[in-house]
């Protein structure tokens, strides 16, 4: 299976179950891999036959503005929903990492799969 990635996408948003966390905004750091077939887009070498990842990061980083989610969880799978929808992944493995939440942990956070890979990704 053909994938896109994107890995350690840095983004600050407002997101946090605790009072003192709905008042600041935080780091989480976000890994993509998003099926789709690359061959289309390297036999033309055409950036419109493939999905786009500068596009998808912008995408990403507005996505993140505009929420204040509690959870991890919630950002992650909306997140997830959003990118299948607008951008047509058929499946996707989105991992969510908060940084110094936990101190004794480099990090913590939720790994999740959605959708179901083409046939021919
Ligand atoms: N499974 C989760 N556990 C916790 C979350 C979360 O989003 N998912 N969030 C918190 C707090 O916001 C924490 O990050 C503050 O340090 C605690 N546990």
């Amino acid at each position: 299976m053909d994938c896109v990635l994107i890995e350690s996408l840095e983004l600050e948003t407002v997101i946090g179950v605790y009072d003192w966390e709905r008042t600041i905004r935080q780091c989480l750091v976000l890994d993509l891999e998003l099926a789709t077939d690359i061959r289309p887009a390297a036999a033309d070498d055409d950036l419109t036959k493939t999905l786009d990842y500068a596009a998808i990061s912008q995408r990403i980083q507005h996505f993140a503005d505009e929420h204040d989610f509690a959870l991890v969880e919630t950002f992650a799978e909306r997140l997830a929903e959003l990118l299948m929808t607008e951008f047509s992944v058929p499946w996707l493995r989105l991992t969510l990492r908060k940084p110094g939440a936990v101190p004794a942990a480099a990090a913590v956070g939720v790994r999740i799969e959605r959708g179901t890979p083409s046939e021919g990704t």
